[in-house]
């Protein structure tokens, strides 16, 4: 599906500042192809429950064994959970409960925070001037972590855009965000194992990360077998940390089957990204996942989307380079790869196909202009 960038028509603009629960039906932009199907009735997915302070206690026998369950999700389907990973709890439940203060926040106040599209900082209610068909069914506040030391990025943005009245806000965020990034820098250690090829390499390729945490808001619905929380996509990013209040409505798509990820109480949901896709050359995959709204209970969940330094160039270690299976992705930064989600191409199942198609087409030109020139 490509983007839409067609500003949307002035009376949704209305419709946005109306609250979402007095609305009886669901607009014709929210409606998503295949609708009306049966949605919340989906089985469960087995996933592995990865016990992190295990794999840190450095027992060979319990990393081998961490290492398999690891490679078999990452193989089939890209998600795991993780448990005792040593966030605190009590952060955790404080990030939760400002997420219900600020989304509950007048549109007024909460638009002091807008989105400018494309940039992706910010508060967005259904991409608002983004999209103008299929719409999601959310609003989300997305900001910039910076793991550079004494870097206090997110701290110093709600500060701008919201002031001194969000001091709790923007430092709860920034320590969750610090929590995250230290949580995927040890999931980079034990996937670089579980794939043979060491824990160094791609923690060194994340250690210096500029990721992006996002609060998402699922208003309730009435009509949840026609809208979206979040359409079809597999993330662009490299990993996901989800956090999810225990509502429920996640779902992956697996054997040709929409599979349930429910809530675990004191426990992250973690699945691959495209971007990991292609630093492990394929071996590794991003999967297709969306979330289901339901009539009665808001629901609401923090992403930590984990990115690497917008400048290094994505390359997979030469252990997963091999003659069964050449390279699949062309280089590429993670900056380009975001703006191409931002300016280009709206994330679904084929973005990381539909990027490189692309990036090999401008190779190629490129290579037969040099080529002229040098005639
Ligand atoms: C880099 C990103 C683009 C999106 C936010 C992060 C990681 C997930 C992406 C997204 C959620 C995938 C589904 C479509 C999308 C447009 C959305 O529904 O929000 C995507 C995000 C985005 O482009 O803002
Ligand atoms: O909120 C969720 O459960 C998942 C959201 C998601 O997939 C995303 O924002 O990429
Ligand atoms: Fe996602």
């Amino acid at each position: 599906m490509a983007s839409e960038t067609a500003i949307l028509p002035s009376e949704s603009r209305t419709f946005f500042n109306d609250s979402w629960a007095k609305l009886l039906d669901v607009p014709s932009e929210f409606v998503w192809p295949g609708g009306g199907e049966n949605r919340p009735n989906v089985p469960e997915l087995e996933v592995p429950h990865i016990d992190l302070k295990a794999f840190l206690s450095g027992d060979p026998q319990t990393i081998e064994t961490l290492c398999t369950q690891v490679n078999e999700a990452c193989k089939k389907h890209g998600f795991f959970m993780i448990v005792n990973h040593g966030v605190d709890a009590d952060l955790v439940v404080q990030a939760e409960s400002l997420i219900n203060e600020f989304f509950t926040l007048p549109m007024e106040e909460k638009m002091r925070a807008e989105r400018v599209f494309p940039s992706p900082w910010g508060y967005a209610s259904s991409f608002l001037g983004r999209f103008h068909s299929a719409l999601p069914w959310k609003e989300t506040f997305t900001l910039s972590y910076s793991a550079e030391p004494n870097r206090r990025s997110i701290e110093e943005y709600v500060d701008k855009v919201l002031g001194q009245n969000y001091k709790r806000f923007g430092t709860t965020f920034q320590e969750y965000s610090e929590a995250m990034s230290n949580v995927c820098l040890v999931l980079t250690e034990l996937l670089g194992l579980s794939l043979g090829v060491g824990r160094k390499y791609f923690r060194d390729f994340y250690e210096d990360n500029e990721s992006l945490i996002r609060l998402n808001y699922y208003p309730p619905c009435q009509r949840p077998d026609l809208a979206l929380g979040v359409g079809p996509h597999c993330d662009p990013t490299s990993l996901t940390i989800l956090h999810q209040d225990l509502v429920g409505g996640l779902q992956v798509f697996v054997d040709d089957q929409w599979y349930a990820v429910s809530p675990k109480q004191g426990a992250f949901v973690v699945n691959i990204g495209d971007t990991f896709t292609a630093i492990t050359n394929g071996v590794y995959n991003s999967c297709l996942h969306r979330v289901v709204v339901n009539e009665k209970v808001v629901r609401r969940t923090i992403a930590f989307f984990l990115t690497p330094n917008g400048k290094k160039v994505v390359v997979p270690p030469k252990e997963l380079i091999t003659e069964e299976n050449p390279r699949r992705y062309p280089d590429f930064t993670w900056a380009t790869f975001l703006e191409f989600t931002q300016k280009h191409y709206r994330s679904d199942e084929n973005t990381l196909e539909v990027f490189t198609k692309l990036v090999e087409e401008e190779k190629n030109q490129q290579e037969l202009k040099e080529n002229n020139d040098a005639i």
